[in-house]
């Protein structure tokens, strides 16, 4: 289903309710630029790192779209778990899983609140942008607790730059691209208004401290376009 989610006037802050849900692979594809490629790089690195019986979370599943695509282009049988605090989210989870044949345990749950033990992969696009400074940094440093010696975290996230002229360029070209995407203006100014306080980005600086203050060795940024990165770190 095409994302009119903010065709009419809002008054709420942004929230993975079954509106939203049930747009949200359209609105990923249409609001996240290099969504797909952002995927496919996640996937393919990953799979690099991953042997048999591997277990795999993804923190902040939505539709398990990204485990799906990981169990289809992985030669290795995964032990798949996906976490969301969405229902309607999950609801869709399911359904796509079983369509596609894919085995993932879906656990609705807050972040925090799920134990990771064993991981040799955690996986997390454009979601720890909505957990609160400080529970970000506890999450993280959970995840680095939990994985395997060697094991990886790989990440995406929005992200802003310290310097308030390349900052404002960047949001420009990336309504820019929203445009592009056919979104309205008005769809666009709603749903900044929507995230504001909702969605917290950091810089990309910000999240490499964060992951190296966690414990991990290596953090390396293995995508960027504008202010969208992904990030992967090895333990
Ligand atoms: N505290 C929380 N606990 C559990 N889930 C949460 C929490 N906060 C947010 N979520 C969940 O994190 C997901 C973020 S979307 C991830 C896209 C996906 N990774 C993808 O690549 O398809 C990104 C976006 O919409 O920008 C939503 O499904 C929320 O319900
Ligand atoms: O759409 C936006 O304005 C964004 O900032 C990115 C985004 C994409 C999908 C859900 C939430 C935020």
């Amino acid at each position: 289903m095409v994302d009119k989610v903010f065709e009419k006037s809002i008054i709420k802050q942004f929230e993975f309710d079954e509106e939203v849900a049930s747009v949200f692979d359209d609105m990923l594809n249409r609001s996240v630029p290099f969504y797909k490629e952002m995927q496919r790089l996640s996937i393919n690195f990953a799979c690099n790192f991953l042997e048999e019986n591997d277990k795999v979370y993804d923190l902040g599943c939505s539709t398990a779209s990204t485990l799906i695509e990981l169990s289809k282009h992985c030669e290795h049988n995964l032990e798949l778990i996906g976490i969301d605090n969405s229902s309607a989210m999950l609801n869709r989870a399911a359904k796509k899983a079983k369509a596609f044949g894919v085995d993932i345990e879906l656990i609705n749950a807050d972040l925090h609140d799920v134990e990771y033990a064993n991981a040799k992969l955690i996986l997390s696009n454009y979601t720890l942008q909505f957990i609160r400074p400080l529970q970000r940094e506890k999450l993280v440093k959970k995840v680095f607790d939990s994985l395997k010696e060697e094991g990886i975290f790989i990440f995406s996230e929005k992200v802003i730059s310290s310097n308030s002229k390349l900052n404002k360029q960047s949001i420009d070209e990336y309504y820019e691209f929203k445009k592009t995407q056919g979104y309205s203006e008005f769809e666009i100014s709603q749903k900044r208004e929507a995230l504001e306080n909702v969605l917290i980005p950091y810089t990309e600086e910000e999240n490499r401290k964060m992951i190296l203050d966690a414990g991990f060795s290596h953090c390396e940024t293995i995508f960027k376009w504008v202010n969208f990165a992904t990030f992967i770190a090895i333990k």
